[in-house]
This record gives C-alpha cells, sequence and structure tokens, in this order.
C-alpha cells in the first residue's frame, strides 16, 4: 500500500505533485492543521504530515498518530513540533533549513528600511490624501550600526545585505566563529556591547530557554536612544510589553515586528503603538521561497518514506538516498545484533558498546548504532524504533559507546554489540556477506555461522556425544520441524552454543523437556 501523505497547512501545490509523481497518496488540506481537534481525529490514517508554522504537532496529536513516521516542516522553525513526543514515538521530525533563508534575511531588510523611512504610514497617510511631508521624516542606513542577535544562515545573510548596503555589522552568536566572522566581514561582540553600539539591532535566533526575551526592559535600558528593533525570527524572544513601553516613551524610534508571542497575532499590546511596523509572519512568504520549502519537504518525505531515507531530521542521523540501501543490510545486522543480546538479558544494563571494523567502519555507524539499539529495546517496548531507540536508551541510564576499527580478522566487515550488566558482559557479533545477507559469527566468543530465523531456538550446553541426537529425537517427537542447525564450541568437550531455525513456535513443554537433557545448560526461544 503506498504510503500516505496529509498536508495540513498552506503549502505551494508543487508539494502535491511531488508527493503523487513518486507515487505516495496526499491529501491537501491547507486550512486543517489550525483545527487541533480535527488534526487529532485524522491523523492516526497518515504515514506523513507536511506542516508550516500554523499546524501546532502537540502531545495529544502524536499519541494519536498510530502510523505517523515522519512531519516534515517546510520551512526552518520547528517550535511548533512537540519534538520530544515525536521522539518518543519514534516519528521523524525534518525541516528544509535553508530554502526560504534568503527570502526571509531580504524580508529584515525591507522591514528595516520600512521602519526607518516609516513605510505603510507615509503610505496610509499619502493614499488619505494627507500630503505630510514634514511628519515623515526618517532615519539614513549608511554608515550606522547594524547588531545583529544570531549569525546562522539568515542572519549572515543579512549581514551581507547590510554591509552591501554600506552599514558597519556587529554581531552577537555564541556558536559565531573569529574565522567566519571575518570571512563575512562583521564583528563579533558579546551581547551589551551589541546594545551599546547598535544603531539598528535585528533578531536571527531560534526561540530558545536561553533567547526568550533576549530583548526585555533591562536590554533596552543598554540600548542608545532611538534604536531600531527588528524582529523575523520569533516572537517570543523580545518582550512584547517592554517594547510597547520603549515606543510609547520613544527610547526606541521604531520596531519592525513579523512575529508575535502569540499567532495569528489578531490582538496584540504592540499594535498602535508610535514607530511600528507590521507583518503577519511574512519572513518566508514569496513564490520562490514556498515552492523551494515545498518541493524540498516533499522530495525529503518521500525519500524517507520509500527509501528510508534521511535528511534535514532534527531527531535522527542522516541516511542519503545513496547510502540507505547499501545500509540496509548493515541496519538489520544490527538490530539481529541488538534483538539477541536484548531477549538474553534479564537484569538491568548498565552499557551498550557496539563495536565496527573493515569496511562498516566507515559506514553511518550512527545510523547503525540506532538500529542496534532498536532491536536491543524491542522486547521491552514494541513501538520502538531508530529515531526514538537513542533517547530510550538514555532516559533508561544506558551508556552507549560506538568504536570504529580497521580490519582485525577475516570478515571484511564485521559488527560486535557487548551488553555489559551489573554481572556480567555478553558479546554478539555478526557480518553481511557479499550476498547482502546478515551472519551472526559469534556468541559470547564461540564461533558459529548462522542466518536468523523468525524463530530460533538458543541453547547452551557442554559439548558431549550424543546430544545433538537427542535434541533432533524431542523436536522431531514433538512435530517441530528444524529449518538449520548451526553449532560452534569454545573446544572439544567444553561450552558449546547451538542456534536452531524452527518452523514455528516451540511449545513450553518441549522446551521444558529440552532443558532437562543432560548437558543442556540454558534453553530459550528467540524471535526476530
Ligand atoms: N519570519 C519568518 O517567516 C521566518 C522564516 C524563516 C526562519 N525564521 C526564524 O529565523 C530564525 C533564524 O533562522 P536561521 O535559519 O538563521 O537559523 P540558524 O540555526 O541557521 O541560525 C540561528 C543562529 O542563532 C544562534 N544562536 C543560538 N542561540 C543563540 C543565543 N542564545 N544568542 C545568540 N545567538 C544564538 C546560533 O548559533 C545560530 O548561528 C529562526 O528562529 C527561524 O525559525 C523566521
Ligand atoms: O521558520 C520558518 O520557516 C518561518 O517562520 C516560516 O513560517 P511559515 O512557513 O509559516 O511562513
Amino acid at each position: 500500500m503506498a504510503p500516505r501523505v496529509l498536508i495540513s497547512d498552506k503549502l505551494s501545490p508543487a508539494a502535491v505533485q511531488i508527493f503523487k509523481d513518486r507515487g505516495l497518496e496526499v491529501d491537501f488540506q491547507p486550512d486543517l492543521g489550525k483545527d487541533k481537534e480535527r488534526l487529532a481525529e485524522v491523523i492516526g490514517e497518515y504515514d506523513g504530515l507536511a506542516i508550516r508554522s500554523a499546524t501546532k504537532v502537540t502531545e495529544k496529536i502524536i499519541a494519536n498518530a498510530g502510523r505517523l513516521k515522519v512531519i516534515g516542516r517546510a520551512g526552518i522553525g520547528v517550535d511548533n513540533v512537540d519534538i520530544p513526543a515525536a521522539t518518543a514515538k519514534g516519528v521523524i521530525v525534518m525541516n528544509t533549513p535553508f530554502g526560504n533563508a534568503i527570502t526571509t534575511a531580504e524580508h529584515a531588510i525591507a522591514m528595516m528600511f520600512a521602519a526607518a523611512r516609516q513605510i505603510p504610514a507615509a503610505d496610509a497617510s499619502t493614499q488619505a490624501g494627507k500630503w505630510e511631508k514634514s511628519k515623515f521624516v526618517g532615519t539614513e542606513i549608511t554608515s550606522k550600526t547594524l547588531g545583529l542577535i544570531g549569525c546562522g544562515n539568515i542572519g549572515s545573510i543579512v549581514a551581507e545585505r547590510a554591509i552591501g548596503l554600506k552599514m558597519r555589522v556587529i554581531a552577537f552568536d555564541p556558536f559565531l566563529s573569529a574565522e567566519r566572522a571575518i570571512e563575512l566581514g562583521v564583528e563579533k561582540v558579546d551581547l551589551d556591547e551589541l546594545f551599546r553600539r547598535a544603531d539598528f539591532i535585528t533578531l536571527h535566533t531560534p526561540l530558545t530557554e536561553k533567547t526568550k526575551n533576549i530583548i526585555d526592559s533591562a536590554a533596552i535600558e543598554k540600548m542608545k536612544d532611538g534604536v531600531y528593533i527588528i524582529n523575523c525570527a520569533r516572537g517570543g524572544l523580545v518582550d512584547e510589553g517592554a517594547l510597547r513601553d520603549a515606543l510609547d516613551s520613544g527610547k526606541v524610534k521604531g520596531a519592525a515586528v513579523d512575529v508575535f508571542s502569540s499567532e495569528p497575532a489578531t490582538e496584540n499590546i504592540l499594535f498602535g503603538a508610535p514607530g511600528l511596523v507590521c507583518t503577519p509572519h511574512l519572513g518566508a512568504s514569496t513564490s520562490e521561497a514556498q515552492e523551494n520549502v515545498a518541493l524540498q519537504v516533499a522530495e525529503q518525505m518521500s525519500d524517507y518514506l520509500l527509501k528510508g531515507a534521511v535528511s534535514n531530521a532534527i531527531n535522527m542521523p542522516s541516511i542519503t538516498a545513496e547510502e540507505a540501501p547499501i545500509l540496509t543490510p548493515f541496519v538489520k545486522l544490527a538490530e539481529q545484533l541488538g534483538s539477541f543480546a536484548g531477549q538474553l538479558t534479564e537484569t538491568s544494563v548498565r552499557c551498550i558498546r557496539l563495536e565496527y571494523e573493515g569496511d562498516v567502519a566507515e559506514m553511518n555507524v550512527k545510523a547503525l548504532t540506532a538500529a542496534a539499539l532498536t532491536g536491543f529495546l524491542r522486547p521491552l517496548l514494541q513501538t520502538v524504533n531508530m529515531v526514538s531507540a537513542p533517547v530510550l536508551a538514555r532516559e533508561r541510564g544506558i551508556q552507549v559507546e560506538d568504536v570504529r576499527r580497521e580490519q582485525q580478522g577475516v570478515y571484511e566487515n564485521y559488527i560486535r554489540l557487548t551488553v555489559i550488566t551489573e554481572r556480567q558482559e555478553r558479546s554478539v557479533a555478526g557480518t553481511v556477506f557479499s550476498d547482502g545477507k546478515p551472519r551472526i559469527i559469534q556468541v559470547k566468543g564461540i564461533n558459529m555461522e548462522a542466518e536468523l530465523g523468525s524463530h530460533m531456538l538458543y541453547i547452551t550446553n557442554a559439548d558431549k556425544p550424543g546430544f545433538i541426537g537427542h535434541l533432533g529425537m524431542v523436536l522431531g517427537d514433538s512435530g517441530v520441524n528444524i529449518a538449520t542447525f548451526n553449532l560452534g564450541r569454545t573446544a572439544p568437550g567444553e561450552d558449546a552454543i547451538c542456534l536452531v531455525e524452527v518452523d514455528g513456535d516451540v511449545p513450553a513443554s518441549v522446551l521444558d523437556t529440552i532443558n532437562r537433557l543432560e548437558h543442556v545448560k540454558q534453553v530459550k526461544t528467540l524471535v526476530f
């Protein structure tokens, strides 16, 4: 069945076409995202959800999303998605980090001019027939200092444009390197210095605990009299009450605001303030940017739903469309190793170590580790997947280590998973042969070579004559058909392991009989 995608926001119809061309079923309901209750009712029918900022993907919506695998944000900010809830449910959240950056930077520059020259108010007055030439005396921007708070994708484009307009640009961004600042031609400063020196301040950070109200009354106090503030990033970055007071008093001469603490902002404390210019979250709204982000999100979501390729995900390592098919057998092997170890582990786990040797060490081991953790946790948590497994392991206090090495033994690729519990260490290792099939090649240091079927019997025993015959008789007498039989031992007469693939469930009474056979130490069914 083709994956089904819901577009619940005003995306460019270009996205619909991409989904259809790629063979997905798509429902385009551009206003549905505004109706949380209705979205929660229908979300269970979809594998993918494509959104912009109007759809709030809450914990409740995610809880109802039984088959959802991916949320695609056609744009940058994902603060309207409950990422921890999505991650815990195994839903990938991806965005399009560059598609609307130029357009948004252009809007910030346009808003700076609009505020500096009072263009909206002058326009309204002129069209009202007033011709108030002396009322609208503006501020020139040439040679003025622009203070950037946040110098990432959009901030750095704003910097380039502002330098082109002959402004001096200073930036506060803890993650901006000195080299990048030089490359951009901006001066890196601390926040207080920025407040002290800037004639215009523009915000370009995400909304986080650290950036919330980064401009409040105390910050405004430190600024130059007659400063201008431009916010085309996120509403909560500026304390709207403090900005209103500062506009009323004239401390801030003008403010240009595209984003609000509560949206849609049909009412706001800022409305009507002197020197205020507003737009309704239009930063990304050009036909070029909307086409870009819609095409990109539809491609990314289709790639994931059809091929398992992951790009621009917030909560999962990337896997390119080219590497996805190469990775597939190794993902399967890693999951099998995890599942094998998980089904044998009964006490609390301190650490899971993954060792990658040979070709596989050059691959995307983050994804493989996530697959191994998925296999490990699945016996406990049925809905875990590669997105949620690393977080769930961390929440359970399991330390995860991965080590990469060059080829050491005969296998061109080799993955060993070791589980360290309070009581013991247990390892299981495997490889993928050129036929693309994963094999288990070592259990607790004992060599063997087994393909895992859906029903396996795992038996540890003493290596003594007659044991195999007795085991075969018990299974045969009980009507359990043996599909494959794999043996390994440390040395003649010592510890041995037997991995038997059987065609179906083995009744508890049969397991009991095997357990009572002479030389058997442990017997367990494993399901893959
Ligand atoms: N108005 C719109 O329509 C619109 C459109 C696109 C993006 N946005 C918003 O613009 C903002 C910036 O987007 P971007 O693509 O440039 O993001 P980005 O991740 O490329 O850049 C953000 C920058 O902020 C910096 N930063 C993080 N914490 C900081 C802090 N405490 N102080 C200073 N800097 C800090 C980061 O180091 C990074 O360089 C986001 O909030 C995004 O949601 C708005
Ligand atoms: O983060 C973004 O990409 C912008 O805020 C754009 O939001 P929009 O897609 O709702 O216009």
